[in-house]
């Protein structure tokens, strides 16, 4: 299996003079423990790091000293840079071969709940399989004028989380169909559901947080000190 972590993003949401991904959080760069975090279960063998071509950052990490880590250069979009760390990965490694991508921007992933996706994503590699969490408050949609129009049922509403786990050959194709058609695609699940995959829900962990505001910063660093993220809850 290999990791793919699209590290190519500037953060703007995060408003810091540094992409988010290397703010140093409990004691590392958040890119380092989202790798570190794959690299945890030992099925994960390689990853490949999608970066910003002028990313002058990246080789102050741990992860650039790490020789099963590879680069490749971002694209425009988080599913751009996705593709083009696809097509490093075709080029290494067979078409049926799992790929779990993760979001660099999520260093809390448990290594329990990383477990327990693989095998899933195992037993139903051409569907695949991704992290998530059922949906806990009240949701409502909203008219002009932020006014309330109504409210959903929750009951089958689940927030997608990473890693997203899929065979190489099949998700670099749904990517690029999906891309092509104009579909929005914020994850992997949403181009794979477009070529009519039913991939499997796996509970996720509020510790895999995708770390998006400066709100964010003081949980994820309370997560990354406590064993969840190494020894699970
Ligand atoms: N062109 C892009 C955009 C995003 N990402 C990555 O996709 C992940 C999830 O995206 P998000 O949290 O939205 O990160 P940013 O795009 O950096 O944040 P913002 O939207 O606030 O600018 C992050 O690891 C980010 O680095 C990427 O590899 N290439
Ligand atoms: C893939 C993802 O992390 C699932 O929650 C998310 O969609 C990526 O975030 P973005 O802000 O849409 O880039």
């Amino acid at each position: 299996m290999i990791g793919i972590v699209p590290a190519a993003g500037i953060g703007q949401r995060m408003q810091s003079a540094v992409p988010k991904q290397y703010l140093h959080v409990a004691g590392q760069y958040i890119l380092d423990h989202s790798i570190s975090a794959l690299l945890r279960d030992s099925r994960i063998t390689h990853v490949v790091v999608a970066i910003q071509n002028n990313d002058t950052y990246y080789a102050q990490s741990a992860a650039a000293k790490n020789s099963r880590v590879y680069t490749v250069a971002g694209g425009a979009s988080r599913a751009q840079s996705v593709l083009n760390a696809l097509h490093y990965a075709r080029q290494h490694w067979p078409d049926e071969t799992l790929v779990a991508v993760h979001d660099a921007a999520r260093p809390g992933l448990p290594v329990m709940h990383l477990r327990a996706l693989l095998d899933v994503a195992e037993t139903h590699p051409e569907q695949g399989a991704l992290l998530a969490l059922p949906a806990r408050d009240t949701l409502k949609i909203a008219a002009a004028g932020q006014k309330v129009e109504k409210t959903l049922d929750r009951s089958r509403i689940w927030q997608a989380q990473t890693p997203q786990v899929f065979q190489l050959g099949a998700l670099e194709h749904a990517l690029v169909a999906a891309l092509e058609a104009g579909i929005e695609v914020t994850d992997e699940c949403s181009a794979m559901e477009y070529m009519g995959a039913r991939p499997r829900l796996v509970m996720g962990s509020r510790a895999a947080l995708k770390v998006t505001d400066p709100e964010d910063l003081a949980l994820v660093e309370f997560y990354l000190q406590t064993d969840i993220t190494t020894k699970g809850v």
